[in-house]
């Protein structure tokens, strides 16, 4: 596994218990036939955090909630619930722990026949909460999500986005220790995707609300998540702060997942390198953090005598911190000056890779 680097405050490895940990699962293990659904998980979502976990069609990630709610039994492994280990409970036992996690869904599964109020307080009529309570708190979280008129109305009335957000209400209702949001956009526009997102990221600020999101989408991952793990044939085989795993994708899966929404260069341009020597050389410079904040390229200038132009790229932003590719074309055949400047940029922290060579003017 390919760790970015830990971002935990008390410098502890990510997987050891403490009692800011919402969920930790040890070396799970879940396998079917011949197949390993889970093959040795272990994993915490910390207090506070999103935590995004992502992967492919078929990469773990139904097994690993089923794990996590108690309706699957791993064949070996823990799962901890605030401290508590759920994988051997019974039923009866587990009933109350499930309570803790509040869950979202990607077809928003709401009871059609009830109203929006009466969705979103049925965690609490399960839990037997009186009448008055229950409609109560779903005033409050119709408010919180922006859907106080539409208490009365019936699920059948509303858009997409407002069944989500009735759905997220109602994951709240009974307070719980996590939100599990398991492909919660997958059905929703890009725009609805985007507001829902963003309500996701408010209460979690706001409330200090936990947040574990399953996505097969790194749009989603970069948008809220604090954290990701990448999941592949049962295993995590990368894991870091959101920023550090899209400025440096490790593994071949995350380098995929990222696809489109890695920077590129422009169709014409790519479709114009050849392997061998030509008369412009392309380079990609992947930079984050204080690199992507420095005068990268002014002291380039200033320091390796010799032309070289940015043709495409820039820096964005992640989590706050600066992450960017820029495409650089470095013209002329003097291999010492490529290899010069290809030096001095590795030397401030980039990544290099050269992509081809372009005959004539970029
Ligand atoms: N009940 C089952 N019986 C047999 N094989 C199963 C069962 N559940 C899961 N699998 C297999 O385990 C692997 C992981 O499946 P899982 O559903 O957890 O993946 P996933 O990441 O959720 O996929 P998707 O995004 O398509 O839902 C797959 O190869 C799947 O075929």
């Amino acid at each position: 596994m390919n760790q970015h680097f830990i971002a935990t405050a008390d410098g502890k490895p990510a997987t050891a218990g403490s009692a800011e940990d919402v969920v930790r699962l040890v070396d799970l293990k879940r396998r079917f036939g011949a197949t390993a659904a889970l093959d040795g998980i272990s994993l915490t979502v910390r207090k506070g955090e999103i935590l995004g976990i992502i992967g492919r069609s078929g990469a773990g990630k139904s097994t690993l909630i089923r794990c996590l709610n108690g309706l699957e039994r791993p064949d070996s492994g823990q799962v901890f619930i605030e401290g508590r280990e759920i994988s051997r409970l019974g039923e009866r036992d587990l009933q109350p722990l499930r309570r803790r996690i509040g869950m979202i869904f990607q077809h928003f599964n709401l009871l059609s026949a009830k109203t929006v109020e009466d969705n979103v307080a049925l965690p609490l009529k399960i839990e037997g909460r009186p009448k008055a309570e229950r409609l109560a708190r779903a005033a409050e979280l119709l408010d919180l999500v922006g859907l106080s008129e539409k208490a009365k109305a019936y699920p059948a009335s509303l858009s997409g986005g407002q069944k989500q957000r009735v759905g997220i209400a109602r994951a709240l209702a009974a307070r719980p220790a996590l939100l599990l949001s398991d492909e919660a956009t997958s059905a929703l526009d890009p725009e609805t995707t985007r507001s829902i997102l963003a309500l996701l990221k408010d209460i979690n600020r706001r409330l200090g609300l936990t947040i574990l999101l399953i996505t097969h989408e790194m749009e989603v991952i970069r948008s809220i998540a604090d954290r990701v793990a990448v999941i592949d044939a049962g295993r995590i085989v990368e894991e870091g702060p959101v920023w550090s795993v899209f400025a440096d994708p490790r593994s071949d899966i995350t380098k995929s997942l990222l696809g489109a929404i890695r920077p590129q260069l422009p169709p014409e341009l790519a479709a114009r390198l050849a392997p061998s020597a030509g008369a412009e050389t392309i380079l990609r410079v992947d930079v984050a953090g204080e690199v992507a904040r420095g005068p990268l390229l002014s002291d380039l200038a200033a320091i390796v005598p010799g032309p070289f132009r940015l043709v495409h790229g820039g820096i964005d932003h992640i989590q706050q911190q600066p992450v960017g590719t820029l495409f650089l074309s470095v013209p002329g055949s003097d291999a010492r000056h490529l290899a010069e400047v290809i030096t001095f940029l590795k030397s401030r922290q980039a990544r290099v890779e050269v992509l081809g060579h372009v005959a004539g003017s970029v």
